[in-house]
């Protein structure tokens, strides 16, 4: 049997478990959950109903309160909890990790303050070698995932044994990983991707038409793009499921969290009203201010990104968003 803990038993979380245990019959999954009466529920009665009240679970996917137990004799950690938070929650299972468990992360953030990607704050909190770490991202909406509607994803690893071993884990009928080394890239086209999502939602709110999302869309690919160059990520990366697939997903969805973001800043709501209206997390308000950080170090142009992290600090207004983007000096399409 192989036992894999996944911290966090919110969407994703609970949705990778769901694949993981309809891909082999020989994986086990303990989940971490915050509340007790989660737990209760997932051991009791197979059933996540906060999060998706109709989707029945594996009885090899029991859960609990205690992450030390839960990372204890598992052979694969998957860390699925908001990225401001991983960090903490790395800290409390350190000492429990096995010597040799491979850690994944799911998270499509970037840590305020240091500017680290996921993979980054994992190794350096658990004190890993990036060789033992995986990334999994790509147009993966939890939701339809747990209705069983096929889709692909990437693995990526710096091992690229260790990137075939997690695919080979996750590899179910409606879930199809492709493998990757370039781990820069596919956490860069994560993180943007959402911010990116924000915007089109705001556009959305605003009722904007279909070319100028597209605009949107497309331009935030060259930003991302540009940045993940920048950090020593790969153009193809972000032609792939983990830059434009994602790109694609996230904001052409409704039930995409950081496109309602987007529709209800629009709205006039301010990022704590937004933050409170909604349960789950939308990591492209969290993470944008910390992504322009990160580019104006790199000198990176990041229009869109700025206008973003304007808007949700207040010295933009969503109204004005469209002329900031579009009165900028002209510039080639080719000019990276
Ligand atoms: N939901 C989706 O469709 C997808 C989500 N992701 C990424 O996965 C990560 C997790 O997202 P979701 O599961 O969707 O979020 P969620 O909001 O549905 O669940 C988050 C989980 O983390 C726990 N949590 C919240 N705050 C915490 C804290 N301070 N400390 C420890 N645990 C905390 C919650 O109790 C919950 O179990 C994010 O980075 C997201 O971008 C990636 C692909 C798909
Ligand atoms: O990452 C996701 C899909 O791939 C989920 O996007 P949201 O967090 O915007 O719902």
């Amino acid at each position: 049997m192989t036992r894999v803990a996944i911290l966090g038993s919110g969407s994703w979380g609970t949705a990778f478990g769901k694949i993981l245990t309809d891909a082999r019959e020989d994986t086990l999954v303990t989940l971490w959950a915050r509340r007790e009466t989660v737990a209760a529920e997932i051991n009791e009665r197979h059933l996540n109903r906060e999060y998706f009240p109709d989707v029945e679970l594996s009885e090899r996917m029991t859960a609990t309160t205690d992450p030390a137990a839960a990372v204890r004799g598992a052979s694969v950690v998957v860390v699925a909890v908001p990225s401001q938070s991983a960090r903490a929650l790395m800290e409390r299972v350190a000492g429990a990790l096995e010597p040799d468990a491979i850690v994944v992360s799911l998270m499509k953030g970037l840590e305020r303050g240091t500017h680290l990607r996921m993979s980054q704050v994992l190794a350096e909190s658990l004190g890993l070698s990036p060789e033992r770490i995986a990334v999994v991202s790509g147009p993966n909406l939890a939701r339809e995932i747990v209705d069983r509607q096929p889709t692909a994803s990437v693995v990526a690893a710096a091992n690229p044994l260790v990137a075939a071993r997690i695919a080979e884990l996750c590899t179910a009928p409606y879930f199809r990983p492709y493998t990757n080394t370039d781990v820069v890239g596919v956490e860069v086209g994560g993180v943007v991707k959402n911010i990116i999502a924000v915007a089109v939602g705001m556009c959305d709110g605003l009722g904007v038409g279909d070319n100028s999302k597209a605009s949107i869309m497309t331009r935030g690919l060259a930003e991302t793009m540009r940045l993940a160059l920048a950090l020593g990520g790969l153009g193809p990366t972000l032609a792939g499921l983990a830059g434009m697939g994602d790109l694609v997903a996230t904001c052409s969805s409704r039930l995409s969290r950081n496109n309602t973001a987007g529709r209800l800043l629009a709205e006039g709501l301010t990022p704590d009203e937004v933050a409170e209206r909604m349960s789950q997390v939308a990591e492209g308000v969290k993470s944008a201010a910390a992504v322009a950080e990160l580019a104006a170090q790199y000198d990176v142009r990041m229009p869109i990104t700025q206008a973003v992290v304007d808007v949700v600090e207040g010295r933009l207004a969503v109204n004005d968003m469209g002329a900031r983007l579009m009165g900028r000096d002209l510039t080639s399409e080719g000019e990276l």
